[in-house]
C-alpha cells in the first residue's frame, strides 16, 4: 500500500520552474506597461512634453511659435506622423466609446503644462469631421479675460476651438486662408469652430480681412476697465522684462501736467470706442458681443449664458460648472473638458499687480472716462468702470 507521502505528488501541483516563472513575470510587466501607455494616452499624456518645444513667449501654455514651426520645416509631415502615432486609427478602434463629436483634447490650458497646442486640433480621430474656418472669433481685448472665456466655452460640446492664438488677421495673413483653416480643429455638422487672438481688436486691417473671409462671422470682445487693463498689460511685460521703466514714467508724457502718453500702445488699447469705430465699418454692431471681463470673474455662468445665446447654442454651460478657488482668487472649472479634474487657469492669469499711486490711477480714470462713455453709448451697455 502506498504511503501518504508517496500520494502527495499526484494531487498537489508542482512549483513552477524558475525560468517559466521569470518569463511569466516579464510578460505580466510588459502587459502592465502597455496598459499604462494606453492609460497615459487616455489621460492625454498630461505630463509628457509635446513633440516640439520652442522657447517663445507663452500665453497660458500655448505657444504661437509652435504653430509657425509646425507649419514650416516639414511640420505638416511631422504633424501627420505624430497624429497617427498618438491619435490615429488604433486609438479609435481601441476606444470606440470616445464617439464622434465627443469633445476630447490634449490641452486644458494649464499654463505649466508643456504640451503642444497644435495637437489640440487633431484629437478628433482622423477623417472624422472637417476643418472649417471659424464662425466665431474672440477678437479682444488683450488682458480682458479672453483665455478664461475660451477655456470656459470649450466645455460646450458644440464648440471646438484652437488653443493657441493663430494671429492670422494681423501677423500671419500672408500665409493664406488654407494655412489658417489647417490650424482649426475638425468639427462635425452643427459644431462651431472658434479661435481667439486678442490683438485683432486693435489691428486696423482685421475687420476688413475677417469680413472678406466671412461677412457672417460672430465677433466677441471681452472688455475690462481700461485702467486695470493697462496695469495688467504692464504687469505682464514686467514679468518678462524686469528692467522696463516704471509704470508712471510710461504713462505720462509730462508727469507735472499729467499729460498721458497716448503713444504707449498699452494706453491705446484701452480706448475701446476708437477701435470699435473701425470694426463698425465692416460689421453691424449686432454681430458683435461685448463680454464684461469683470463679470466673467464675478458671474462666469451669467456671461457664458449671454455668449451661448449669441452663438445660438443651447445653454449647457451653467453655474454648476464653476467653483470659486480661494487660493487662486478666481472662478475655475469643476471639470476641465476631457478630464474629471478641476481646472484653474495658469499662473500668468491672475497675476498680482504692482501698487500704482492712487493719483496716477485717478488721472488715468479721468483720461479714459470720455472714451468709456462713448463706448457705453455705442454698445448700449454700461460696464460700470466710471464711478
Ligand atoms: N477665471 C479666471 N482665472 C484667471 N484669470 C481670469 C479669470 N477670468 C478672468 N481672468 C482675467 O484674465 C486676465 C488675462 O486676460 P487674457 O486671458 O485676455 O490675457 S491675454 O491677452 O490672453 O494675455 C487676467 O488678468 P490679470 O489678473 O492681470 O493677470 C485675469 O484677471
Amino acid at each position: 500500500m502506498p504511503s501518504a507521502s508517496m500520494a502527495l505528488p499526484a494531487t498537489l501541483p508542482e512549483p513552477l520552474p524558475r525560468g517559466i516563472f521569470r518569463k511569466f513575470v516579464l510578460m505580466l510587466c510588459s502587459l502592465l506597461m502597455s496598459l499604462y501607455v494606453f492609460y497615459c494616452l487616455a489621460e492625454q499624456c498630461q505630463n509628457l512634453p509635446g513633440p516640439l518645444i520652442q522657447a517663445s513667449e507663452q500665453e497660458e501654455g500655448y505657444r504661437e511659435l509652435d504653430i509657425t514651426i509646425w507649419q514650416s520645416l516639414e511640420g505638416k509631415k511631422l504633424l501627420q506622423k505624430t497624429k497617427e502615432q498618438r491619435w490615429g486609427a488604433p486609438w479609435s478602434r481601441l476606444f470606440p466609446s470616445i464617439g464622434v463629436g465627443t469633445p476630447f483634447r490634449a490641452h486644458t490650458g494649464a499654463e505649466n503644462t508643456h504640451r503642444t497646442p497644435m495637437l489640440e486640433s487633431t484629437l478628433t480621430p482622423l477623417g472624422e469631421g472637417s476643418k472649417n474656418l471659424p464662425q466665431a472669433i474672440i477678437i479682444g481685448v488683450k488682458k480682458g479675460g479672453t483665455r478664461a472665456l475660451l477655456e470656459f466655452l470649450r466645455i460646450h460640446p458644440d464648440i471646438r476651438a484652437v488653443g493657441a492664438e493663430p494671429h492670422f488677421f494681423d501677423r500671419n495673413y500672408h500665409k493664406g486662408l488654407d494655412w489658417y483653416r489647417d490650424l482649426m480643429p475638425r468639427t462635425l455638422d452643427g459644431q462651431i469652430t472658434m479661435e481667439k487672438t486678442p490683438s485683432y481688436f486693435v489691428t486696423k486691417e482685421a475687420p476688413a480681412r475677417i469680413s472678406a473671409m466671412s461677412k457672417d462671422a460672430k465677433l466677441i470682445v471681452v472688455v475690462r476697465d481700461p485702467v486695470t487693463r493697462v496695469i495688467s498689460d504692464y504687469t505682464q511685460t514686467l514679468s518678462k522684462r524686469p528692467d522696463i521703466p516704471t509704470f508712471e514714467s510710461l504713462t505720462f508724457k509730462n508727469r507735472t501736467t499729467g499729460l498721458i502718453d497716448i503713444s504707449w500702445s498699452a494706453i491705446q488699447i484701452g480706448i475701446y470706442a476708437k477701435h470699435l469705430e473701425n470694426w463698425l465699418l465692416d460689421f453691424p454692431i449686432g454681430q458683435m458681443l461685448f463680454v464684461s471681463g469683470e463679470r466673467l470673474i464675478t458671474d462666469p455662468a451669467g456671461e457664458l449664458g449671454r455668449v451661448q445665446d449669441f452663438l445660438g447654442l443651447k445653454r449647457i454651460i451653467t453655474d454648476k460648472h464653476f467653483y470659486f478657488n480661494k487660493t487662486k482668487g478666481f472662478p475655475c472649472l469643476k471639470k476641465a473638458e476631457g478630464s474629471s479634474k478641476p481646472h484653474c487657469l495658469g499662473k500668468t492669469k491672475g497675476r498680482t499687480h504692482p501698487d500704482i499711486h492712487p493719483k496716477v490711477v485717478q488721472r488715468l480714470r479721468e483720461f479714459y472716462r470720455p472714451f468709456n462713455m462713448k463706448f457705453y453709448q455705442m454698445t448700449g451697455q454700461d460696464f460700470g468702470w466710471d464711478y
